[in-house]
């Protein structure tokens, strides 16, 4: 029976899918696998029993890859499944940051109870008028899934968008519209946009990126809007240059003090996958996820260990073994099994920076004195039989 384990409520749609096998638990320390969306790892400590953690999004910032990683606890992430949804909510707050909508509504409201308020709103209305996006140059920064649809959209809106992405895939190079501009550099982008959208993770080297010198390079009056991450921006200096009017609005789907109710910033409450489709999206793609990981050892969208695909085992036995990407460890392994006199029909082995991944299929069922002997050879971080 594997134990799982939610930190954020995940759609039905997605834990439906878990069959008899499966026990969901109250306590992440109980759990072989945990599904997450915002909350932060980062504070817990991984119990002995953890074999996955399936983030239902795209961003992993929440969560301590690296201290994952060295437990052989493997990190899913569900790339594209939401991207619509924020591709959407793009489109919606950067026409409303074009005009002040916010600033009309808002005074409309407050002017309820005057019997000429339609008068009113004809004398007043030029107040919250603004521009068409027609024509207006448009900057994306990061050009993955979210990127690409946001900029092939509005393009079709009729912005002229230039894109920046210094590591695009070949999959996004495929699907990113011709009319699309490549950006040289990100300061083409800062000194030439009428309004500027980040879609890029949350690393440390896009961690403020958005900053006091970032802001003097771009023009008077610049819209910026970050679904990304909050810390890609520094907030102090964003209300500064929104004061000064350098940045004209600014678009943020991560609230906090700083910025709530600064005037120019328009906050979102973390929208941007909150639709019915993404969240059955993400629930669905990192349920399977884990469920193959767990039932037949396979990695689909981690982001701290090596994909792997052996599809189900129809061998006797099938061990899965985390371990460093270091020389002479499958020659251990082997020679472990021949030991034993065990034959490996099949196995697959594969790195992604310090960690490498080996499934072995053996002809003998795997026992747990055959799983301890691997999990003593120096460099094997964890040992999972599954057969
Ligand atoms: N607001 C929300 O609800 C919401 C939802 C989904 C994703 N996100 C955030 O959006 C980010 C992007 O999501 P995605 O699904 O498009 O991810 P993705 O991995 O498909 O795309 C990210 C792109 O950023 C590019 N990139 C990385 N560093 C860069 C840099 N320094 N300059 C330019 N480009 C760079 C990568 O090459 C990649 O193409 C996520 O990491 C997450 O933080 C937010
Ligand atoms: O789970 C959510 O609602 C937000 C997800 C989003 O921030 C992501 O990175 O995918």
């Amino acid at each position: 029976m594997f134990k799982i384990n939610c930190l954020n409520p995940v759609a039905n749609v997605g834990l439906n899918l878990f069959t008899k096998h499966y026990e969901m638990v109250d306590q992440f320390n109980d759990a072989n696998a945990v599904l997450v969306r915002s909350s932060s790892v980062h504070e817990l400590e991984l119990p002995h029993s953890l074999d996955a953690i399936a983030r239902a999004g795209a961003g992993v910032n929440n969560i301590p890859l690296e201290k994952c990683a060295e437990n052989g606890v493997v990190v899913f992430n569900t790339p594209g499944a939401n991207a619509n949804g924020v591709k959407e909510i793009v489109i919606a707050t950067l026409i409303i940051a074009s005009r002040d909508i916010f600033g009309g509504v808002n005074w409309v409201n407050s002017c309820k109870e005057d019997p000429e308020v339609a008068k009113l709103v004809e004398k007043n209305k030029s107040k919250f008028a603004g521009t068409e996006i027609k024509g207006k140059k448009l900057g994306v920064i990061g050009l993955g899934a979210i990127g690409v649809l946001v900029a092939n959209a509005l393009n079709k809106l009729d912005m002229e968008v230039y894109g920046f992405d210094p590591f695009i895939s070949v999959d996004a190079a495929w699907k990113l519209s011709k009319f699309i501009k490549q950006a040289k550099s990100l300061e083409e982008i800062y000194r030439e946009c009428d309004f500027i959208t980040v879609h890029v993770p949350l690393t440390d080297s896009t961690k403020g990126m958005f900053n006091k010198e970032t802001f003097e390079m771009m023009k008077d009056g610049v819209k910026i809007l970050n679904f990304s991450r909050d810390s890609l921006v520094i907030d102090e200096d964003i209300v500064e240059a929104l004061k000064s009017g350098k940045v004209g609005r600014y678009v943020t789907d991560f609230p906090n003090p700083k910025v709530c109710g600064v005037e120019g910033v328009i906050t979102v409450p973390h929208l941007g996958a909150s639709t019915s489709e993404s969240e059955d999206n993400c629930a669905i793609m990192a349920v399977k996820q884990l469920m193959d990981y767990l039932e037949n050892g396979n990695i689909k969208n981690s982001v701290n260990y090596p994909n792997c695909d052996m599809g189900v085992c129809n061998q006797a036995g099938r061990i899965a073994i985390n371990h460093r990407n270091i020389p002479n460890m499958l020659s251990q392994f082997t020679s472990t099994f021949a030991k034993e006199n065990i034959n490996i029909p099949d196995m697959i082995n594969k790195s992604k920076g310090k960690y490498a991944y080996t499934v072995l299929d053996i002809e003998s069922p795997s026992t747990p004195e055959l799983a301890k002997k691997i999990r003593e050879i120096d460099g094997v971080l964890k040992v999972r039989i599954i057969k």
